[in-house]
């Protein structure tokens, strides 16, 4: 039929060559024309048979593409699709295309075998705001650099030896915080951020600053990022939506402004509160459905813009707010202009604040950094070297907060599996004492529950998106250039396929066959830290911390769960 058609069209535009061309022959021509494209969009056009498909999943719309349909816990929702599409399926966020992988053979893949093409971040909105315009690890396309100086600078066995003594102080103040409320409840979630915020925060200038000025820092860091990660976590779906626009916009002002005043965050952050998928968010996401008990009274909103216009200016506020801390910290610096001498004068015992005694002979990472810039081991810009400190504090606190808050729950709730590992640590540190960091090598009982934690429990259960560099083929898909991917480790750690009952709580199985239990990237049923280039550049130093903090915990302190 289409064959007839085409010919008596091609025909007729034959005919027409030969004849004079009448008005009713224009319309002819235009419409050969118009078939002749078509036929040629079809045939030519049409995806070989040699082009592989895009990987199956759930139909989107135009333009919100499979928002409507988004449940809040991203990783849960999309191993539910897992089930109905298969271990490699499509999404779309908006217009943004997702690549979503739930099996370990196809992590490998992305993270091991096609490593270089997708070692790309595909960094979110909150990424930008945070990091100064993308200037990040996690952001930047100089990330090989920065995590160069991160790594060794302050993960090197030397660097975190020479910190310990900061880790120690951060402890044992939040054990001394702890006997200070006993008998009344205890939000594990909160003292471990609490801590690792601490442990972060002097690791980067816990030796600059004296002691007044440090506790001035340190309470208004604190409270700037508590309220910061909040207003991040109620907008974290739309911050990633946003992330292509915001990042370009920025990267733009930065050019015209290399140092990125307070001023040009500003006009960024305007910019940011207007955007169309915090509208969408707020609107389609947020939205009760019928069944739902109402929600609390609150301001009007506006039909797509809902309340963003009166609740995103916080974001700038915040913003300004930690410029406003940094300023004095890096002018402090520069002031002296990095003189050794001073490096001297400032860690000398007595004269010393707070933190310079704890980090004794240490520099922090402040410091370092300044120096290597000086002896030009490495150029980085000011907002680089803030955007450094913010991986630092960002990449520590939330991760080990949320893996000793998920402990502690494991723990309350297997009265068996705590006493067997309080019984561990009886056995290895007096009862009056205190758990150092040098016992943690002989706990194997409490290293297994932190890795179970981190199996259950992974803080990044979809790793960070990827984008890959170049059109790619996986599994008989093609893999658009540009695409997100996320690795849904949540669920790969959960498949039972490769764990035997993966849904409960089992930190014996890591003592059974220690081999499961790597989590340095080789291992792609277990990727608690990711893997490939952009693997956790902190194992060193979460591997420390998480379990000298839960230890002091189970060991110093006895636990029960409130009543109800
Ligand atoms: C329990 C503790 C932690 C867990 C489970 C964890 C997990 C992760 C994961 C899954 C990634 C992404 C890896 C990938 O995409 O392949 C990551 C990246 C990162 N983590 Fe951690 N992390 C932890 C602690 C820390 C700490 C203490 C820091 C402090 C410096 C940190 C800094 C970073 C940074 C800077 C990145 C970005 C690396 C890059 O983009 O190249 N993390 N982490």
């Amino acid at each position: 039929m289409l064959s007839k058609l085409f010919h008596s069209f091609v025909g007729l535009s034959f005919e027409f060559k030969e004849h004079t061309i009448t008005s009713c022959g224009v319309v002819s021509i235009l419409l050969a024309a118009t078939f002749a494209i078509s036929c040629y969009a079809w045939f030519i056009k049409k995806p070989t048979r040699s082009t592989p498909p895009l990987p199956p999943g759930p139909r989107a719309l135009p333009l919100v593409g499979n928002i409507l349909s988004v449940e809040p816990n991203l990783h849960r929702y999309f191993a539910k699709l897992s089930q109905i599409y298969g271990p490699i399926f499509k999404f779309y966020l908006g217009r943004k295309l997702c690549i979503v992988i739930g099996s370990p053979s196809l992590a490998k893949q992305v993270l091991k075998e096609h490593d270089v093409v997708f070692a790309n971040r595909d960094p979110s909105a909150a990424a930008s705001v945070l990091t100064y315009g993308g200037k990040s690890i996690g952001a930047s396309p100089e990330w090989p650099k920065l995590r160069q100086v991160l790594v060794r600078e302050t993960m090197s066995n030397t660097s975190l030896n020479s910190s310990s003594a900061i880790r120690r102080q951060a402890v044992l103040r939040s054990m001394k915080d702890v006997s200070g409320r006993v008998g009344s409840p205890i939000k594990v979630g909160e003292l471990m951020f609490l801590t690792s915020l601490d442990v972060a925060t002097r690791m980067l200038w816990g030796a600059s600053l004296r002691g007044e000025d440090w506790d001035a820092v340190a309470i208004q860091f604190r409270e700037v990022l508590e309220e910061m990660f909040q207003v991040l976590g109620d907008y974290l779906m739309p911050l990633m939506f946003t992330s292509e626009v915001v990042h370009s916009v920025y990267s733009k002002r930065m050019d015209m402004d290399e140092e990125g005043t307070p001023d040009s965050n500003l006009a960024f952050c305007e910019f940011y509160d207007a955007t169309f998928a915090i509208s969408c968010y707020a609107w389609f996401i947020k939205k009760p459905t019928r069944s739902s008990p109402p929600l609390p009274p609150g301001p009007r909103a506006l039909p797509l813009a809902g309340n963003i216009l009166s609740v995103e200016p916080n974001l700038h506020l915040y913003f300004a707010k930690l410029s406003q801390i940094y300023g004095p910290v890096f002018k402090f610096y520069l002031g002296r202009k990095f003189s050794a001498k001073i490096f001297e004068s400032l860690l000398r015992p007595g004269q010393s604040g707070q933190g310079r005694n704890e980090g004794k002979s240490s520099k922090d990472f402040l410091q370092t950094l300044l120096e290597l810039q000086q002896q030009g081991d490495y150029s980085l810009s000011m907002d680089q070297i803030k955007a450094l400190f913010m991986d630092l504090v960002i990449g520590s606190t939330d991760t080990t907060s949320i893996t000793v808050e998920w402990a502690m729950s494991e723990l309350l709730q297997k009265p068996e599996v705590m006493r067997k590992a309080c019984n561990e640590l009886e056995q290895v540190v007096a009862l009056d004492s205190v758990v150092e960091e040098f016992h943690l090598a002989k706990l194997p009982y409490l290293e297994a529950n932190v890795k179970e934690t981190l199996r259950l429990h992974p803080p990044a259960p979809l790793l960070t998106s990827r984008r890959p560099s170049v059109t790619s083929n996986l599994s008989g898909y093609t893999i658009p250039k540009g695409s997100t991917i996320f690795i849904n480790a949540w669920a790969i750690q959960r498949n039972p396929e490769v764990w035997e009952n993966p849904q409960d709580f089992q930190p014996d199985r890591f003592l059974k066959d220690v081999k499961i239990g790597d989590f340095r990237g080789n291992n792609f049923n277990y990727l608690p830290f990711g893997s490939g280039r952009r693997i956790c550049p902190a194992i060193p130093l979460a591997e420390k911390i998480v379990p000298y903090v839960l230890a002091n915990l189970l060991h110093l302190f006895k636990w029960s769960l409130l009543e109800g």
